[in-house]
């Protein structure tokens, strides 16, 4: 597997002697591009991009990888992270290569979807050529594809990162890819989705584990995290084993499925049930084990656990949203709009797609639109989708529109509030009459969705400003759910402890200290879970594998803040703390990272572990109060 990229006129060459030439692939190109643009002759060239499959088609087909998809929602959520911040996108494919969910940058999403890479769409080799999920699912090795090495010439401006993902079994379930731009995709990338994959695969093989599990490593510390090696044991046989455990007995899922375990562990097997013990590895080499009896589907203990916490909400038994997010799937599904409401970075989207996981259009598409970032210009045929011809230039070919690709399942309008007034009333027309036109003219097309808003704002105040139209907002905030800001949520002790662990704190074996608990429970966090979360990844990182996390080992701001108590922000903004607002103190915070960060936006939204538009908005604000102190003085 070739990880570097070759200069482009390398590739350009290759193609050259490849494609116009008929020669075989240039040496220089790396073996996997190789024997995949053989494999890819049968493909035409002059393909034009597919349209997506039928919204009810892909759903009965994200239905059929229901488990690889709950099992991959939490690395898509982290992974979505890094894309956005980089300007890529996060793919997850099932083993055919169909696109079943793309998150990611709102400014890539829109040049993803004009070369049709988007949900419903196959990119197996047979269909796109050489392209990262094809390839990588073809080859069974974690790949990149970059610039020129795409078969199609439409390709050639992607670069992409993919990682195929293994059943216990040795079959393929599907694979994750990062995309975006050729020069934002790099070994960064590759490694982050390899890592994630190898998530992914631990907790499907757990998910589906009947009978016996043996987890195994050579470092006793790493197991239980989802580098161990894992087997399992089923009447008798061995059932199922990850990469893990091939490398470390040096065997194929052939030399190694249904044998009987027996033959493999001893006779005695049965009796290191829930015990750590000794195995030994070809070659002599003794290595640490626990074997407990798995938690089947369907177990008692699966089954007491499905009976408190309805589906999407599974890992929030101590959580003080999930009473939120119980009666909101109600009010759901009974076709009623849920206004979310919460500070930025408080989880209001992390919320929305539990409530969707949660509800009767689960199996249907979750399609977030984020109206703060598209530009006024895009944000209406983005939403309703154009006709052929609708537009000159790049954008000929339709577009269907965000709205028709929720059909069947939920529409996502991420800080409504800003979309402009002009477009409201066509939204509400949307909203009632379950129709919409596309630009250019043509049929109105019916759609059948449940509606999602979120906001950081008071809507009601906007409609007082007269910048929000009133019978919208009752139309959208048919339920309003009001998210607690981090600071205030009672549970924030356990949060942060399992938040810690998730982290990367539990791969690393580390002790979240209660001193350090207590300073990062008592830290005011005006960036919500989005800076927790930041936050963790650092202390994870910067520990060395188990570790006491102490209060030292926690970010210096954060000490700071505790040790002066609060007393600096409320000194600053206003004589008597009492009078202090949220707002007051969130922009405080945010002058205050900028002008620590020479007012780099990036490294100031970094620092707070919010998203650089909550920086924009923060400037946009303050150079609007300029703009009317200096009209009034
Ligand atoms: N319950 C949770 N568990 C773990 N991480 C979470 C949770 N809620 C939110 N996060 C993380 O916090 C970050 C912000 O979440 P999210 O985007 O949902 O917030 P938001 O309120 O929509 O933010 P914004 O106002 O900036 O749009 C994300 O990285 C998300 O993964």
């Amino acid at each position: 597997m070739s990880e570097a990229q070759l200069p482009s006129d390398g590739v350009e060459q290759a193609r050259e002697l490849f494609f116009r030439q008929g020669r075989g692939p240039a040496p220089w190109i790396a073996p996997h591009i190789s024997r995949s643009w053989q494999r890819s002759r049968p493909v035409d060239r002059q393909c034009i991009d597919p349209e997506p499959m039928a919204l009810a088609r892909l759903s009965e087909r994200r239905e059929h990888a229901r488990r690889l998809l709950n099992c991959a929602q939490p690395e898509l959520d982290g992974l979505a992270e890094h894309a956005v911040g980089n300007g890529c996108v996060v793919i997850l494919s099932d083993a055919s290569g169909l696109i079943l969910e793309e998150i990611g940058s709102p400014d890539f999403l829109p040049k993803a979807e004009r070369v049709a890479l988007q949900p419903g769409v196959e990119w197996s080799e047979n269909h796109r050529g050489t392209n990262a999920i094809g390839t990588a699912l073809a080859e069974r090795e974690a790949l990149m594809v970059l610039g020129g090495e795409h078969y199609l010439v439409q390709n050639g401006a992607l670069g992409c990162a993919a990682a195929p993902i293994f059943t216990g079994r040795g079959e393929l379930a599907g694979a994750l890819d990062i995309s975006g731009e050729t020069a934002r995709v790099n070994q960064h990338a590759l490694g982050l989705v390899r890592m994630a994959a190898q998530q992914v695969e631990h907790r499907m093989m757990l998910a589906e584990a009947g009978g016996h599990v043996l987890r195994f490593h050579a470092r006793p510390s790493l197991i239980g995290t989802a580098r161990e090696g894992l087997m399992v044991i089923e009447g008798g046989r061995i059932a199922a084993a990850n990469r893990v455990a091939l490398e470390l007995f040096g065997r194929s899922w052939e030399d190694l499925l249904d044998l009987d375990a027996r033959d493999f562990l001893g006779a005695n097997w049965p009796r290191m049930e829930d015990r750590r013990s000794l195995l030994t590895l070809p070659g002599g080499r003794q290595i640490a084990t626990v074997m407990e009896r798995s938690a089947t589907p369907g177990s008692p203990r699966t089954a007491n656990r499905r009976m408190h916490a309805p589906e999407g909400t599974a890992t929030a038994e101590a959580d003080d949203v999930v009473p939120l997010l119980e009666r909101a799937v109600r009010v759901l599904n009974e076709g009623v709009s849920v206004l979310v409401n919460g500070e930025t970075g408080s989880g209001k989207e992390v919320f929305s797609r539990r409530l969707h996981a949660a509800s009767r259009r689960k199996t249907g598409p979750f399609v977030a639109v984020d109206c703060a970032s598209l530009p006024e210009t895009l944000i209406e045929s983005e939403l309703f989708g154009y006709e052929d011809g609708a537009f000159t230039g790049a954008r000929r070919k339709g577009m269907a529109g965000r709205i028709r690709q929720a059909h069947g399942g939920v529409l996502f309008l991420d800080e409504i509030a800003e979309i402009p007034l002009a477009l409201q009333t066509r939204l509400l027309r949307v909203l009632e009459e379950r129709v919409v036109m596309p630009l250019g003219g043509g049929q109105g097309v019916a759609v059948d969705f449940d509606l999602i808003c979120a906001t950081h704002g008071n809507l009601p105040a906007l409609v007082e400003a007269g910048r929000f139209r009133a019978d919208l907002m009752y139309r959208v905030a048919g339920f309003g759910v009001c998210l607690p800001s981090l600071g205030r949520r009672s549970d924030r002790h356990a949060l942060i402890a399992r938040l810690f662990l998730e982290s990367g704190g539990a791969a690393k074996h580390l002790q979240l200290e209660s001193d350090a608990l207590e300073v990062l429970a008592a830290y005011r966090w005006p960036g919500n879970m989005r800076e927790l979360r930041s936050t963790l990844r650092v202390v994870v990182a910067l520990a060395d594998m188990g570790d006491a996390v102490t209060t030292e080992m926690l970010p210096e701001h954060l000490r700071d803040a505790c040790a002066t108590s609060n007393e600096e922000y409320p000194s600053r903004i206003s004589a008597s703390p009492a009078t202090v607002q949220l707002t007051d103190i969130k922009r405080c915070a945010i002058d205050d990272a900028l002008n620590a960060c020479d007012h780099d936006i990036a490294n100031a939204a970094r620092r707070l572990g919010v998203h650089r538009s909550t920086i924009y908005r923060h400037l946009a604000h303050r150079r609007h109060k300029q703009d009317y102190s200096r009209q009034i003085n």
